[in-house]
């Protein structure tokens, strides 16, 4: 009785096998560029008997997901979409499907996890954050670029200047272009999400726990206060949600 559970990004699909509600061993993040690489993963698992998925992406890759599934195992994948109410989280829009599924199923992954209050931030291709209260009540939250978005904002608005590295030096007081660029985009990115933290505590009255996730997770990591890391919450919320709604 295992589930295939994907996460389909707008970067990267995820995916992991999942027995009542629990992740076994997730498989490796793929760029939307080799889908074609997960038919060899996919054709070596044992069957699943069911098959979800959360797309924020839905077009082309969802299709291309949605045919794997038919043609290895006859199994049309389910699309999961964000309740009012659902997996331990009650959502504070007032449309609640506007709220990006993922958003939800992290949420919910977090409470699944006994995290709850928390501060959910998935460091994806776009930055969400996300306040939570004890009881599950999604109180609101923000959008912001991710760490490649903004790289590729900057390399399409200023083209002379060179490609960041997020790998090397980082400092506030940068004295080359390289370091500068980096340590604006990686401690400029950090300071956003420990901002906004800072002021959702302050709004909330609450002390929430700072959960990050998502492919950026452990670069802004080591420049925010006391995180925790749960690299792969959607996924859990997924395998856990698709047992409890
Ligand atoms: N091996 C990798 N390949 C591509 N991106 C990576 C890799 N490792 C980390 N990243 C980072 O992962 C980020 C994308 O994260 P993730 O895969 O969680 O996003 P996503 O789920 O596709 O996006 P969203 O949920 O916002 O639609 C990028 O900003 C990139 O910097
Ligand atoms: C913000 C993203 C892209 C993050 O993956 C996704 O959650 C989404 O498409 N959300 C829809 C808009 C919203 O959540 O309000
Ligand atoms: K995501």
């Amino acid at each position: 009785m295992t589930t295939l559970v994907i996460d389909i990004g707008n970067s990267r699909i995820k995916w992991a096998i999942a027995d009542r509600g629990h992740l076994l061993a997730p498989g490796e993040a793929c760029p939307h560029s080799a889908i074609d690489a997960l038919h060899g993963h996919w054709a070596r698992l044992p069957p699943p008997t069911a098959v979800r998925y959360v797309t924020t992406a839905p077009g082309p890759i969802s299709a291309r997901v949605t045919e794997l599934s038919q043609t290895l195992w006859g199994i049309t994948p389910r699309r999961v979409r964000t309740p009012k109410e659902g997996a331990g989280i009650r959502i504070a829009y007032p449309d609640p499907g506007q709220l990006g599924t993922d958003r939800w199923l992290a949420m919910a992954g977090a409470a699944a996890r006994g995290l709850l209050p928390a501060c959910i931030v998935d460091c994806g291709s776009a930055i969400t954050v996300d306040a939570v209260n004890p009881h599950g009540h999604h109180l609101g939250g923000v959008i912001l670029a991710g760490l490649a978005t903004q790289q590729l904002g900057l390399a399409q608005r200023t083209p002379g200047l060179p490609p960041i590295d997020v790998e090397g030096e980082l400092t506030h007081l940068a004295t080359d272009t390289r370091t500068g660029l980096r340590s604006g985009l990686v401690l400029g990115t950090a300071a956003s999400v420990e901002g906004l933290y800072n002021r959702l505590q302050a709004a909330t009255e609450l002390d929430l726990r700072l959960v990050l996730t998502g492919g950026d997770a452990e670069t802004l990591r080591p420049h925010l206060p006391a995180s925790l890391h749960a690299p792969d919450l959607v996924l859990e919320g997924l395998a856990h949600g698709a047992v409890s709604t």
